[in-house]
């Protein structure tokens, strides 16, 4: 049993609750606020020996892991974090555990920016590119082709049913770049005007299938059959390193709320059976390999076949799960 002051800290519930509400969301932010938490729960513990220090870190990693299941960014960064915990004293444990935290949350911007300049090579002077949901990755190419010089246009599909492409939009805006938003119906007809689409990732799998935002996989295959290049930016913290053994990424079903208020439910309803209406929400989808012209990280890019030789590099050690007691 873990010993009494094993406790998690409550500004890690805090984060945790805040991930799992998506008031912190994206693959990137989720992994950068975990690693933060981890170092607050470093910080705060009043764990009395070595023994409790590890298992009030392993429990505030699980209370994380626990959140959301589909960005693998999550697991890899409590994973990186707990592998640093090194020291055979509470002093020392907690220095290292904070320093491999705040490397983690180093690494992650540094890898954005270098990730940009790699995209950015993608995009020429006056293209178009179409955006789905809202990636930090997906905008850091943008951002670096802007500081290149040259002019980028922007299609912005809404995303429902969370409307995060009003948060690319803002964003996009707030670089002085044209948006136009579309509702996801319109993608396939606003391809007609696109040079590219522009996509993030919550994980990669070792077949280079892309597990990103529901309606991902929809846009790819009409990107496909328009000739339109789908360009994936992904971090390698998304590359999902349990996939090289077989496991499959789980895809996130969230709240019937997201999609139908109680009031809608009762206009369809009427007077019929409740249980005769459910309501599907699954929050992803898997972007097979022969959909995605290139996957962008902060190595170079990659055709989605080959992702696996990165993925064996950075993760060749075994993976595990360290937040289990
Ligand atoms: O699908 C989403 C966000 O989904 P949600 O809004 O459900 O979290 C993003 O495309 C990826 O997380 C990549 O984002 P980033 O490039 O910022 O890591």
């Amino acid at each position: 049993m873990a010993p009494a002051d094993a406790r998690v800290d409550p500004a890690v519930e805090e984060t945790a609750r805040a991930i799992a509400e998506m008031e912190i969301r994206g693959a990137a932010a989720i992994a950068d606020a975990a690693a933060e938490a981890l170092a607050t729960q470093a910080r705060q513990t009043d764990a009395g020996s070595p023994e409790a220090f590890r298992a009030a870190l392993r429990r505030a990693a699980r209370t994380l892991y626990e959140t959301r299941p589909t960005a693998v960014s999550l697991p890899n960064a409590l994973r990186y974090v707990l592998h640093g915990m090194e020291g055979t004293t509470v002093s020392d444990l907690r220095s290292s555990t904070i320093a491999h935290a705040e490397e983690f949350r180093t690494d992650l911007e540094q890898a954005q920016s270098r990730l940009g300049e790699v995209g950015a090579n993608r995009l020429r002077d006056g293209d178009v590119v179409l955006t789905h949901c809202h990636s930090t990755d997906a905008l850091a190419c943008v951002e670096a082709a802007l500081e290149e010089g040259k002019e980028i246009e922007a299609i912005v599909k809404e995303t429902r049913p969370r409307k995060q492409g009003h948060i690319t939009a803002r964003e996009l805006r707030e670089w002085g770049v044209p948006v136009s938003l579309v509702v996801d119906n319109a993608a396939r007809r606003s391809l007609e005007r696109a040079d590219h689409v522009l996509v993030g990732a919550d994980s990669i799998a070792a077949d280079g299938s892309v597990v990103n935002k529901i309606g991902t996989s929809g846009l790819a295959v009409m990107a496909r059959e328009r000739g339109v290049p789908v360009v994936v930016a992904a971090q390698t913290i998304k590359l999902h390193p349990d996939t090289m053994t077989g496991h499959t990424v789980e895809i996130e079903r969230r709240a019937e709320s997201e999609v139908l208020s109680d009031e809608e439910r009762a206009e369809i309803v009427g007077e019929s059976d409740p249980d005769g209406l459910t309501v599907e929400n699954p929050a992803f989808d898997v972007t097979p390999p022969r959909h995605v012209d290139a996957i962008v990280t902060e190595r170079g890019q990659f055709p989605p076949e080959s992702i696996v030789v990165l993925m064996r590099e950075l993760f060749g050690h075994s993976t595990g799960e360290p937040w289990r007691p």
